[in-house]
């Protein structure tokens, strides 16, 4: 069949494309794992503080706790001597509340006795023994509250500590180890069935030889999902066969969450992908956006799952990822910020290639005298792998004119935090 009359293309801009793709996600459902496994997951429902946090008054410092209006006056030439009635190191109780003319010796993170409302530094006192008892020599006043962290310093009990949809990272975990959460109820991965097409592809433990290459995309894509939190289902490479393809993808779908497949969605002789979007059963969500690399890039839904046929040259393949199948694979798990943060830098080089499309170029950024600056990392074709390692923005050139020259500002968008 002549491919170019076999399907109508119809553009869409990246934000239509990604708006079609929100209205079908759904959200899977939730699992409850250890702590130690919840980094990295999205959390399933709101953490508020069970306790105050600090939940007992705590010492700021290594020190004596004291009543602070019992140092009106202190000074190196008139010190106050306080009595020391008690040791408290951390994980005691006080038994004895202070007085005005008593001190308890007291470690940084012990709870403060009754009566004190400040702490003062070990360094700053003297030891003073008279009468076979114990005192702290004081030459300065101190303001009441000192070193004493109230409770409830951090959070109220009550208070909203997590939301729900938040990734759970250092911080997340530890506010949940802080109230005692070992089990974390967060959202299911999805899993990601990945496809390669093309008959030149070989598997990576293979050698090589002449017009074949080795499966790169399937790695590359499986890397980028897991980042994603998705569980990737390397599926191997299928040839160019229309009918083998159409059944062993569509076959996914019985266990996937989402299919991805790369290669094959161009107008070449033996783009399957193509043929399996005009003969399935399944919703079309787009087949051609308005975008460089990656304009070829096609996504349906089919039995609540998603098949996203992204370019097979590596540069498409890794953009068409991040911004149609990354949000896609976050959103599923309930995540709240699944698109990457975009920002406004100024362009460290000129990019002079002008565009039909806007243009998403491979960049790094970094600061120079306080400002962002992005530039390109260099080759940036679309059949370019060499170049996608080096970058950690995606730099977006808007079409039309004569590209943006160095020092102009642009849009970018951050890969990495
Ligand atoms: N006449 C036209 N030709 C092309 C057009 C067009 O509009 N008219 N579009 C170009 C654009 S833009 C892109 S992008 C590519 C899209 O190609 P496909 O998605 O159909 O991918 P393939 O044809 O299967 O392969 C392209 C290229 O990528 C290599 N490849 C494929 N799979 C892998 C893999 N798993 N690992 C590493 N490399 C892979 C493949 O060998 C080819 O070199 O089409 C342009 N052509
Ligand atoms: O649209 Mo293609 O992905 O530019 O090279
Ligand atoms: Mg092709």
């Amino acid at each position: 069949m002549e491919n170019a009359n076999r399907f109508r293309r119809q553009t869409v801009q990246v934000e239509e494309a990604q708006r079609r793709i929100e209205q079908h996600l759904r959200q899977l459902g939730v699992e409850e794992v250890s702590l130690e496994a919840a980094c990295g997951r999205t959390l399933a429902e709101e953490v508020t503080a069970p306790e105050p946090m600090p939940h007992f008054r705590r010492s700021g410092m290594d020190g004596f706790a004291i009543m602070a209006s019992a140092t009106k006056g202190a000074s190196p030439e008139s010190p106050v001597l306080l009595e020391v009635i008690e040791h408290v190191p951390c994980g005691l109780v006080p038994t004895k509340a202070v007085s005005p003319n008593t001190a308890t010796r007291i470690m940084t993170g012990a709870m403060v006795p009754e009566q004190a409302d400040a702490v003062i530094m070990l360094e700053m006192t003297d030891n003073v023994e008279k009468q076979g008892k114990t005192f702290v020599s004081i030459k300065k006043e101190m303001p009441s509250g000192k070193n004493l962290t109230p409770i409830g310093h951090e959070l109220a009990k009550g208070e909203c500590v997590l939301q729900k949809g938040s990734e759970i990272r250092a911080g997340e975990t530890a506010l949940l180890a802080t109230f005692g959460f070992s089990r974390v109820n967060v959202y299911k991965r999805p899993t990601v069935a990945i496809f390669a097409t093309g008959s030149e592809l070989l598997p990576v433990d293979a050698p090589l030889c002449q017009g074949k290459i080795r499966n790169s995309n399937s790695y590359m894509l499986a890397a980028l999902v897991r980042e994603a939190g998705g569980i990737p289902l390397l599926m191997g490479a299928v040839p160019d066969e229309a009918d083998k393809a159409q059944a062993v993808i569509l076959d996914a779908f019985s266990t996937a969450d989402f299919v991805i497949t790369s290669g094959g969605v161009s107008v070449g002789d033996y783009d399957i992908l193509v043929d399996l979007f005009q003969n399935w059963e399944g919703e079309l969500l787009f087949n051609k956006v308005a975008m460089r690399p990656g304009s070829p890039t096609t996504a349906g839904v089919w039995k609540d799952a998603f098949l996203f046929a992204l370019s097979g040259n590596p540069g498409a393949c890794f953009v068409g990822f991040e911004l149609f199948v990354r949000p896609a694979i976050l959103g599923m798990q309930g995540r709240k910020n699944k698109y990457r943060p975009e920002c406004t830098a100024f362009l460290g080089e000129a990019f002079a290639k002008v565009n039909a499309y806007p243009r998403y170029v491979r960049g790094k950024s970094y600061v120079q005298d306080g400002k962002l600056f992005v530039k390109p990392v260099g080759m940036d074709q679309s059949s370019v792998t060499v170049s996608i390692k080096d970058s950690d923005c995606l730099i977006k050139i808007p079409p039309g004119g004569k590209g943006v020259q160095q020092g102009e500002l642009v849009f970018a968008l951050l890969l990495r935090e």
